[in-house]
């Protein structure tokens, strides 16, 4: 098995970097929906631009490269042992060449592992069969979209749609509910795995299995391809659109997969990939290791490179556009109104989880009056001479900090905050009270923003680890958008509203 430990290397950094064939199409069948010059078409211009841009840059797609999960298959007398071994290796070696972000967090005290190694991480299933090669599948899924999954248990009563009973019906009502109440927190348009029974651990089990289906493909069973089919295309008159900005296309896929429960419980439980879906696989010569062939490698490769130049043109939004750089006047953010395109050049600070804790707590290392905060955590290198650089910078869910932003805000007088997926009522009290303004990037833009960065001016915080660390960054054309201004205006708050009512027209039944 000399081969295997590079085999598995090339399968991280493939899946990390290049988004397979079935995904590109989605997108690109998304993009040709929306209508030129909305938020919507300007994000997805971004996306197929940052797509092409990892491509190139063998890079990550998006920075958040999720606890990487392998499902392996293996003939009968494989030392799976030894696989564990390859993959370990190679996990620890691609973080190292920044192919995966350092992501494996001790849960008690927060210490980084710095290699992707840890308590269980990564995580590895391991299956025998009766064929003779070894199949090897990995899914890099983030903890943005991670958060948005969601576990039902009928019945239950759910808001917009009402009863939904222990039948097919009911459970079309949870997919249904599952992608409202993700909103475009999980990064979307989206694609979601869905397991019918099970108790509550296989429940989850068989959804994320479902992710490792391909997206053209229709399920074997007739009431669940009707069901997959009814969901693709009501889903998408949620109105939630690209980031949660409002649009034509909400849901890219939907798979569905159904095992036996117990009597007292029946479970419909609910995994949701953000459009960076990043799933591949390979099968493996089990005497070497060596890779036979690539998944999920049917059909037309979009390259979405040919369309770099489209892109940009069409990252040019109807919206008025503003240029900001700090340290920024209360002045210049009370002018800003939701909707605006924002172009930011000069100073901004990272800083997510763990610092605004601190911050709540704490002084700041820095003085933050009239500042950029950017809820990011990126993934980073340094070089032989000590100079960091950035290799993946996109945002992070920002609702996470609600319990912190408005204070810390007011009392750092920081006035802009960049992130995805918006805010709630705390923070837009506060932005509205001390004149702040919260800018909506493009979640898993990660390559697009990197770009945007033009050096690391500095560090603090390295003892929270590298995603968590606040990096100074200087950055040059960092394009967001305003969703939440400082006259208690919000587009999350407007569509979440929308969405909601759209979701009650679905409320009949519909599979008796
Ligand atoms: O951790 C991150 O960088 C992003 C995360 O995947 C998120 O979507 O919030
Ligand atoms: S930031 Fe968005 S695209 Fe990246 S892992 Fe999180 S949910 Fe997915």
């Amino acid at each position: 098995m000399d081969k295997l430990q590079k085999s598995m290397y090339d399968l991280i950094v493939e899946t990390s970097t290049r988004l397979p064939k079935d995904v590109r199409r989605a997108i690109a069948k998304a993009k040709a929906q929306e209508n030129a010059g909305t938020r919507s078409a300007m994000s997805l211009a971004t996306i197929t631009n940052n797509i092409s841009m990892a491509d190139v840059n063998v890079s990550p797609i998006c920075q958040d490269t999720g606890l990487p999960t392998f499902k392996i298959k293996t003939p009968v007398g494989v030392n799976q042992l030894k696989i564990k071994e390859a993959i370990l290796n190679a996990i620890a070696e691609a973080t190292k060449d920044g192919k995966l972000r350092p992501n494996s967090v001790d849960s008690l005290t927060g210490k980084n592992s710095g290699d992707n190694l840890g308590a269980g991480s990564p995580v590895i299933k391991f299956e025998q069969w009766e064929k003779d090669y070894i199949d090897a599948r990995l899914i890099l899924k983030g903890g943005g979209c991670e958060n948005k999954n969601i576990q039902y248990s009928l019945p239950c009563e759910l808001e917009g749609l009402g009863k939904a009973g222990r039948d097919l019906d009911g459970i079309r009502k949870c997919i249904m509910h599952s992608v409202y109440q993700a909103q475009g927190q999980g990064c979307s348009a989206g694609f979601i795995g869905v397991g019918i029974g099970g108790d509550r651990t296989s429940g989850y089990e068989l959804a994320k299995e479902q992710l490792f289906r391909d997206v053209e493909d229709v399920n074997p069973i007739e009431e669940l391809a009707k069901l997959e089919e009814y969901v693709m295309e009501n889903a998408n008159k949620l109105g939630i659109g690209t980031m949660g900005f409002g649009g034509e296309t909400t849901l890219l896929g939907c798979k569905v997969g159904v095992i036996n429960r117990i009597p007292a419980s029946f479970f419909v439980s609910v995994a949701y990939n953000c459009w960076a879906y990043r799933r591949l696989g390979v099968t493996l010569n089990p005497d070497n290791g060596e890779i036979n062939d690539w998944l999920y490698n049917e059909g037309e490769e979009i390259d979405f490179s040919k369309e770099v130049e489209e892109a940009q043109e069409e990252t040019k939004s109807d919206s008025r556009e503003v240029v900001l750089e700090a340290p920024i006047t209360e002045e210049k953010i009370r002018d800003l109104k939701v909707g605006d395109v924002v172009r930011i050049n000069g100073l901004m600070y990272t800083g997510r989880d763990a610092i605004h804790k601190h911050l709540s707590e704490n002084d700041s290392p820095v003085n933050l009056d009239g500042q950029i905060i950017y809820h990011c955590g990126p993934v980073m290198l340094k070089d032989e001479d000590g100079t960091w650089h950035v290799k993946a910078a996109g945002p992070t869910t920002s609702i996470r900090e609600e319990p912190y932003q408005g204070d810390i805000m007011k009392r750092f007088g920081i006035r802009a905050v960049i992130g995805k997926g918006g805010m709630g009522p705390k923070t837009l009290a506060a932005l509205k009270d001390h004149g702040g303004v919260y800018l909506n990037a493009i979640g898993g833009a990660a390559q697009y923003y990197a770009d945007c960065i033009k050096s690391v001016e500095g560090v603090d915080f390295m003892e929270f680890g590298i995603p968590e660390a606040m990096w100074h960054l200087k950055v040059e054309g960092f394009t967001a958008v305003v969703t939440m201004d400082s006259h208690g205006n919000s587009l999350h708050e407007d569509v979440d509203k929308s969405s909601l009512e759209k979701l009650a027209q679905f409320k009949e039944p519909v599979f008796k």
